[in-house]
């Protein structure tokens, strides 16, 4: 099956990567271009926070939000995230999968969460929490295989949940390459995937699919071979469409 293709509604077409290409762009990112990965990451959590208040409308300051978070670059996105909502005086409960896990730079941003007013619950306390959005932060491009407990089960709590889901950067499940769904899977109403599409973000998968900017230089994408034309406007987020 041929590769999708992904298109601003005004008509720019974004080059889709495979995860691999993705790692590499992060690597040159981090090691030649800039910017680092605690500044990605802070810009990928507050465009998510941004498009969580947007998604909610305004209903959004009595929402009760829950952010599933991962231990790796995804969880940390989901962290930040989390700080942002709170610091705008709405309810948000981080739960992280596996807290002893976190790598470095999650680990920053959950030490930042814990100065907010925000809840910090373990999974197992979560089958009783009310909710009205789901953000999932567990897993982006690096998943490895079906995912295993207890990223599973946070995954069939939230799709159990009866509340929407936004996904960050891929729906935790996906494989960002193929498409393919090895086990559980987000089943998400939105997806922001960050920097450029993925080849495994087929339509069915994603919900309504956005582009955010996590301030990614050009020259990057030059030294990638890509031919990328900016596809950001005014904001921080475009909508994209699969053709
Ligand atoms: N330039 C960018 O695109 C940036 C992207 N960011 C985000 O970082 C992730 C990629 O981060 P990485 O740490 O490489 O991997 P993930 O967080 O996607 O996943 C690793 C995480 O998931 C666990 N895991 C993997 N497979 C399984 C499984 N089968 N079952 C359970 N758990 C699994 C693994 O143990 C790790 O904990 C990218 O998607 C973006 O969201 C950066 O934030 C900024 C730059
Ligand atoms: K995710």
């Amino acid at each position: 099956m041929s590769s999708p293709r992904f298109f601003t509604d005004a008509g720019i077409e974004v080059p889709a990567v495979t995860a691999a290409q993705m790692r590499e762009v992060d690597r040159i990112t981090t090691e030649e271009t800039g910017p680092n990965l605690f500044q990605m990451m802070e810009n990928a959590g507050r465009n998510l926070a941004l498009l969580a208040l947007a998604v909610l409308g305004e209903v959004w300051t009595s929402a009760r939000i829950v952010v599933l978070a991962g231990s790796g670059g995804n969880g940390g996105g989901g962290i930040c995230a989390a700080r942002h909502l709170v610091n705008r005086g709405i309810s948000v409960t981080l739960c992280i999968a596996e807290p002893g896990d976190l790598d470095e730079v999650p680990a920053f941003q959950r030490k930042i969460f814990r100065s907010t007013s925000g809840r910090e619950i373990t999974p197992t306390s979560l089958t009783v929490e009310p909710v009205d959005l789901v953000v999932d932060a567990l897993i982006g491009y690096g998943l490895r295989s079906a995912p295993r407990s207890p990223v599973s089960e946070l995954i069939r709590w939230a799709n159990g949940s009866g509340a929407p889901i936004l996904a960050l950067d891929i729906p935790s499940g996906l494989d960002a390459t193929t498409g393919g769904t090895p086990g559980d899977c987000i089943q998400p109403h939105w997806t922001m995937t960050l920097a450029l599409p993925k080849t495994g973000l087929l339509p069915q998968r994603t919900g309504q699919l956005f582009l955010a900017d996590i301030g990614i230089p050009e020259q990057t994408y030059r030294r990638m071979g890509l031919s990328y034309v900016n596809p950001f406007t005014k904001g921080f987020w475009v909508p994209l469409t699969c053709r």
